[in-house]
């Protein structure tokens, strides 16, 4: 089924509007109907099948009919495969962008990034599928040989968030497609137009049925049969915390392989000989990117005693000069939050913050637009304890701590289950290494707040997550070591 939009998405294809499962679009959903909303307007701009458990269990049982010729195909043609379908994102880059943009509600500059992003992981990953290489190896014995194969996981499941619609599928299902896996991703209920315009260019760009499938549906209905299904070898999730460890205690059952992208609380170390003008643009775009929706936005701002007044008044008047609007306008700094329920997580983190003293130095309130704007907010004198600092706000709200040495900023940083990402300004290269080894973080940047590419290993420690996507080592989530021990009839030795 088509369906299509109201002219001010300016979408150049039509969109999909419905669940894909073995090459077939799913008209009906067993299970009813969700809808997808502008988070600009709250208008519905599309109806899309909630499908039941058993749907999905077919979707898992299409994907393991698929699993055989697929991962018997050569590295290098599914490198071709691939390579086509980032080919096909760059070159539907716009209509992606504002599809996103529309659904998530991001400004479409950063939408237009992320479509970018999303492509590179495809791009990185085409390259990779050839690069799959095993080992030889001596045995003990001067008889034999230990040969290591490197072999595809098998059927995948992918549960994914609706912050970064795009990137989030295509950093799981490129590594798994590349080494031969096959996938069922259900995205995430208020973003799925995204992932089916990704089903729609992978199929164009000749992924086979039954190797890429999308799947919509209630989680606490379909979520069960991702997780538990004997077939499904490996699940993969980027979301909160909470929802992590539910999927891992039900995968547990039949002890599949799991890679969970989780939460995080982002500390944000400034240190007294930092650059300041680094340090602000750092600070501004770990903090704001994507509305500070964002597991490794900068969640707490630690700034050193001696620049602490200085860098405040700076950061707010930044703050202060965003411009809060629709995605789709071209001028928008910050867009709306998903919904109203991250309103009212950011309004909650604020009010706690003030009533224990803090101050707000910009913004603080919902912006004049109403519906889910809210104003880039700085709050200064922010102590540590406070809930701003301890949950992830997931919202447009900067906190500002002020420190007085480096150990005690240390301290407060690690003082979290979280260990996704940190970031620190410093011109000090002895401090760099010192505070970056004693951080309990999976990533840490240094004079910037951009860290996420698709060179670089994304990932958490602590309750942040386990795994790694992206990178060389992205690919490993998605393979299994088989070894095979070979031994020379009668014990004869081998020329070395
Ligand atoms: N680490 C990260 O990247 C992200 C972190 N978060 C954090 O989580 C908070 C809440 O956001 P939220 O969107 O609710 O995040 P969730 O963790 O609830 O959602 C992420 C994905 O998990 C799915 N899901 C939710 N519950 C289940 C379940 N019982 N079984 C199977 N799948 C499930 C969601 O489906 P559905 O959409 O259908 O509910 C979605 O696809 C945010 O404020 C933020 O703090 C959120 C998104 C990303
Ligand atoms: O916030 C998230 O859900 C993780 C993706 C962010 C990134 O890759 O930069």
């Amino acid at each position: 089924m088509h369906q299509t939009l109201d002219d001010h998405a300016g979408l150049s294809r039509q969109i999909r509007t419905t669940p894909y499962v073995n090459g077939l679009w799913v008209d009906v959903g067993e299970s009813g109907t969700i809808d997808v909303d502008d988070p600009a307007t709250g208008e519905i701009v599309a109806t899309v099948p909630a499908m039941s458990r058993a749907q999905v269990r077919d979707a898992i049982e299409a994907a393991h009919r698929a699993l055989p010729a697929w991962r018997s195909r050569s590295g290098k043609d599914r490198c071709t495969v691939l390579r086509a379908w980032a080919e096909l994102v760059a070159a539907n880059a716009e209509h992606l962008a504002r599809l996103i943009a529309l659904e998530e509600g991001k400004p479409l500059a950063e939408a237009r990034g992320e479509v970018a992003y999303a492509g590179s992981f495809i791009e990185w990953f085409a390259e990779e599928a050839k690069r799959v290489s095993g080992e030889v190896l001596m045995t003990p014995q001067a008889s034999g040989r230990i040969v290591v194969l490197k072999e595809p996981v098998g059927v995948c499941t992918a549960i994914t968030p609706w912050n970064f619609p795009a990137a989030m599928i295509t950093r799981k299902a490129a590594p798994a497609l590349a080494a031969g896996c096959t996938m069922v991703v259900k995205p995430a209920e208020q973003t799925p137009l995204t992932a089916f315009a990704l089903a729609e260019l992978a199929a164009e760009a000749g992924v086979p049925p039954g190797v890429l499938n999308v799947v919509t549906g209630h989680p606490e209905e379909i979520g069960p049969e991702l997780t538990t299904h004997e077939l499904v070898r490996k699940i993969s999730f980027t979301g909160s915390t909470q929802v992590g460890r539910l999927l891992l205690a039900q995968a547990a059952g039949t002890v599949k392989r799991a890679s969970m992208e989780l939460g995080g609380n982002a500390p944000i170390l400034v240190f007294d000989d930092a650059d300041i003008d680094t340090a602000l643009s750092g600070v501004m775009a770990a903090k704001f990117r994507n509305s500070g929706e964002s597991c490794i936005g900068g969640n707490r701002v630690y700034v050193q005693a001696g620049i602490y007044d200085a860098f405040a008044a700076a950061l707010a008047e930044r703050a202060a000069s965003l411009i809060v609007g629709p995605g789709l306008e071209t001028d928008s700094h910050i867009g709306p939050l998903i919904d109203q329920a991250a309103i009212a997580k950011v309004e909650a983190h604020i009010a706690d913050a003030t009533a224990g003293g803090a101050s707000v130095l910009s913004g603080g309130t919902v912006d004049p637009r109403g519906g889910r704007f809210f104003t880039p907010t700085v709050l200064g004198n922010v102590l540590p304890g406070m809930l701003v600092t301890r949950e992830e706000t997931f919202g447009p709200v900067l906190p500002l701590i002020r420190f007085e040495s480096e150990a005690e900023v240390v301290a407060w940083a690690n003082d979290s289950e979280y260990g996704l990402a940190a970031y620190v300004f410093t011109r000090d290269a002895e401090r760099t290494w010192r505070v970056a080894g004693a951080l309990e973080a999976g990533m840490v940047g240094i004079n910037t707040g951009l860290i996420s590419n698709e060179i670089a290993p994304f990932g958490g420690i602590k309750q942040s997550g386990l795994g790694r996507e992206g990178s060389v080592h992205g690919i490993d989530e998605y393979l299994e070591l088989k070894y095979v021990a070979w031994e020379n009839a009668r014990g004869v030795p081998l020329p070395e």
